[in-house]
């Protein structure tokens, strides 16, 4: 690279000698009349030089009477900077190797020539970049005194480069909005913020300190005009309303709509699963889906039901993993009027009236206690049931549709899930994947609810940047779509321009285990609001604690001090289920 200064080895003479003191004549009748620098060495180890060339041996000379020059030695390996110190005092440097010997010596013109060679190449490529850059650049020094200014510069600002440099910045911008100065301040750069600095313009900022030797001497300014790209973006926007608008009158006008539709991605495995689950929606089949948490299956499970049964048709889903067992058998089977004493005195319905020609969904259907199971099996055969201190049957008319993430067959086992009802709901098993093993679909998913929150939050389509694109797909999503869908409403809720590109509000985690907010940092320079952070402590304890559970969600509850239904809320909440 020309414009860098070689290494000094290539700068090193070797036509020397060296005499040690005290020196007679017999130098002069040696080696007269030659080309060589002769260098004396005196006791102590200082360094002299005949600043003259030899004379010729005829010329009968004494070697006293010759100028000798005091100069220095130094070992080649120090630095750059200590050599050419002393090199411009003393105009002439001995090199000595590891051991202290003499390899050679430096020549103060020599050096200054290469310097300046490489200096010139610097100046050349440095110009020739600023011409060439379509972008605004503007460098200050450390007197906030402007010594750059590009083309681009001058069009966004509309000031000349003749007007501005030598000038101190001050003078042509606001100091409360020239980010410029903190930087100089704090030495801290930041990329990519947006900036208005004028009512009809839009620029993305990066700024860097320039540093040399640890202090901080200028600080570089690049600005990219995106004015075009937030118009366009702001239009799209307005569009995109105008298309979604449409979209619904048109779906109001369409005599049926898919019901899976809202099912999104398009990788082999997702297709597959709702293939799957459109022919068991063609039956009247009890359906098991299976799968992680958040993977959709109660998505799944609500296009079933809107697929099979009749417009209006009641779809009643149960938590099996969220009810206290004391009030499980009542809210399922109902209870009548005088059935307890005190305030639920009055009767109520349970679900499985609810779901009277329609769909019963019974999620998280491995938490079912037991002897409950027993009392649905039998529902399931007899259809029919009675509600809770009822004497009059009810008839079971309903499609039942279960979901569970926990390994059923496993629960059977180990006597935790009755056999007969196990079989009983396994007439037809859907299983969902994980993101994990469908990283096609991140992108889409992620596109889908980023227009899904623009939306609702009446924010202009956001734009996520590359990097944070990366992060997403080289995660592992362990609460799969949910803890996809609820990063994203976060990004949306929390961006202040129109480029996402911070993960500052996404938990990402790097393990397939639940992700576990560890980065301290987040608590300093990106405090967010009080909610937010006490959400990401609270996050982060309760997935510590389900990982010293082993996941187990009683015992989780237990430890914390909390009841199974508000632990199995606050996962829903934060994202991790
Ligand atoms: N393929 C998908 N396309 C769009 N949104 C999806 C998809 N899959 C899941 N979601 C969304 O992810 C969230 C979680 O989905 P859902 O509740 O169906 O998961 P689940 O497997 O039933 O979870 P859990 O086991 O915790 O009950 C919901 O907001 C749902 O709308």
């Amino acid at each position: 690279m020309k414009h860098k200064f070689s290494s000094i080895d290539k700068l090193i003479k070797s036509n020397f000698k060296v005499f040690e003191c005290p020196l007679t004549d017999k130098l002069l009748a040696e080696n007269g009349d030659t080309d060589l620098v002769i260098f004396v060495k005196n006791n102590v180890g200082e360094f002299f030089y005949i600043d003259s060339p030899l004379p010729h041996p005829s010329t009968n000379l004494s070697v006293h009477s010759l100028p000798l020059k005091k100069t220095a030695s130094i070992c080649k390996n120090e630095e750059i900077s200590k050599l050419i110190a002393l090199l411009s005092e003393y105009g002439l440097l001995v090199l000595l190797n590891e051991s202290g010997e003499p390899i050679g010596y430096l020549h103060f013109s020599s050096v200054l020539k290469e310097l300046y060679d490489s200096y010139q190449y610097l100046e050349a490529y440095f110009d020739t970049i600023l011409d060439t850059i379509d972008t605004s650049v503007c460098v200050i020094d450390e007197q906030e005194t402007v010594e750059i200014w590009t083309k681009e510069a001058e069009k966004i600002f509309s000031i000349s480069h003749q007007e501005i440099i030598g000038k101190k910045i001050i003078d042509y911008f606001d100091v409360n909005n020239l980010e410029m100065l903190k930087t100089l301040k704090n030495g801290k750069p930041f990329y990519r913020h947006q900036h208005q600095p004028r009512s009809d313009l839009f620029v993305l900022v990066n700024n860097n300190p320039i540093r040399l030797k640890q202090k901080i001497i200028g600080v570089v300014s690049v600005d990219t005009d995106i004015t075009s790209q937030i118009r366009l973006n702001q239009e799209l926007f307005n569009s995109i309303r105008k298309v979604q608008h449409l979209e619904q009158e048109v779906t109001k006008l369409k005599p049926a709509n898919d019901p899976f539709q809202g099912i999104k991605g398009s990788s082999q495995e997702i297709a597959r699963t709702i293939e799957m689950s459109k022919k068991a929606a063609a039956t009247n089949a009890t359906i098991l889906i299976l799968g992680e948490s958040g993977v959709g299956k109660e998505l799944i499970a609500k296009a079933i039901h809107d697929s099979r049964e009749s417009a209006g048709a009641p779809y009643i889903p149960i938590n099996c993993g969220a009810i206290p067992p004391s009030l499980f058998e009542s809210e399922l089977f109902g209870y009548e009027k005088g059935a307890f004493s005190g305030a639920i005195n009055t009767g109520k319905k349970g679900k499985l009236e609810l779901a009277q020609g329609g769909t019963l969904f019974l999620d998280e259907i491995g938490d079912m206690p037991l002897d409950l199971q027993v009392k649905l099996l039998r529902v399931l055969q007899d259809k029919r049931f009675y509600p809770v201190g009822g004497t009059k049957q009810i008839e079971a008319d309903f499609r039942v549709i279960a979901a569970t993430n926990r390994e059923l067959i496993d629960l059977v086992k180990q006597g935790k899930f009755r056999e007969d009802l196990y079989y009983r709901l396994n007439v037809i098993t859907i299983k969902v994947p994980p993101l994990r093993e469908r990283k096609n679909d991140v992108i889409e998913l992620v596109h889908h609810f980023l227009y899904e929150f623009s939306i609702r939050y009446n924010k202009p389509i956001q734009v996520i940047s590359q990097k944070l694109i990366q992060d997403f797909l080289h995660n592992d999503w362990p609460g799969n779509i949910r803890e996809l869908r609820n990063s994203i409403e976060r990004l949306v809720v929390f961006s202040t321009d129109e480029m996402i590109s911070t993960n500052e509000h996404v938990h990402l985690s790097d393990d397939s285990g639940p992700s576990i907010v560890t980065d301290n940092s987040t608590f300093t320079d990106t405090l967010s609001t009080l909610q937010d952070e006490l959400e990401k402590y609270e996050h982060k304890v309760i997935c510590q604690m389900l990982l010293n559970e082993n996941g187990n969600r009683l015992s989780t509850a237990k430890r914390l001090g909390i009841s199974r239904t508000t632990l199995y809320n606050r996962m829903k909440k934060l994202g991790i289920m």
